[in-house]
């Protein structure tokens, strides 16, 4: 009987040990797991991040700016053209810029990504799907079927008149307008005047290039953001 009582003691003090332990280990860890949550936000150096975040961007366009080609005297004598084309054929290149416009597009909160015929259709169909947004072009006149919209405007080497299809921007909707190049501002001045008419508000015009002596952003209606100044 005494033998069986000593075991039993032995036994019980064994699991109340071993209870003990486990609790211990359980709310210890639990409690260093509470402590690591609730001081991480405090922890994590955000200035430091937001410095990576600059630098890389600033890398991504030095890469873009590389690849961007001045032609003298193209298309007409006196124009430095300055093309976009050598970055696209560079997948690199090309990859840093999209993901400029992209993270700066997401930023905006638009609805809709509008592009301008030609080269702004280059761009603004990717940063629509990458922020899984509806793309609505505006193409020179006699290119969109149906009913359409239109204003006339002047070009640092022309003019013409841009359309935008009926319906394919609704009422009070929130609208960047993205293109390659600003110069004169001619362009996109009457892209944001259709977008006007559409009753939808242009939040921002978005280039990769602004040719900074043409002053071409006193003429745009809306706030201009680009990336490249020449
Ligand atoms: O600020 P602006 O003086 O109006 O000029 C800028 C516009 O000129 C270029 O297009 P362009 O009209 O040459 O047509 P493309 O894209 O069809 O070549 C450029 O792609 C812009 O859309
Ligand atoms: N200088 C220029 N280079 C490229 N595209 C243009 N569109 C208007 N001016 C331009």
């Amino acid at each position: 009987m005494y033998q069986f009582d000593h075991h039993m003691e032995v036994n019980i003090i064994y699991v109340c040990k071993a209870i003990a332990y486990y609790s211990f280990n359980l709310i210890f860890q639990s409690r260093q797991n509470v402590m690591l949550f609730c001081k991480a936000p405090y922890q994590i150096n955000w200035k430091e991040i937001a410095q990576q975040k600059k630098m890389e961007d600033k890398n991504k366009l030095d890469r873009v700016k590389a690849r961007i080609d001045a032609i003298p005297d193209f298309p007409k004598p006196g124009i430095l053209f300055r093309d976009i084309f050598p970055v696209l054929s560079d997948h690199g290149a090309f990859s840093d810029l999209i993901d400029l416009m992209t993270s700066h597009v997401k930023s905006l909160s638009v609805d809709v990504v509008i592009g301008l015929d030609a080269r702004g259709f280059l761009l603004g169909p990717i940063i629509a799907q990458n922020l899984q947004l509806p793309f609505v072009p505006i193409r020179k006149k006699g290119k969109l079927p149906g009913k359409t919209i239109q204003v006339e405007y002047k070009l640092e080497y022309g003019s013409d008149i841009f359309e935008l299809q009926v319906d394919s921007v609704k009422e009070g909707q929130r609208i960047v307008i993205v293109d390659d190049l600003l110069a004169t501002g001619g362009t996109m001045s009457a892209a944001c005047q259709l977008v006007t008419k559409a009753n939808a508000t242009t939040v921002e015009c978005l280039v990769v290039i602004e040719l900074k002596d043409l002053d071409g952003r006193s003429k745009v209606p809306s706030k201009v953001h680009s990336l490249v100044e020449y």
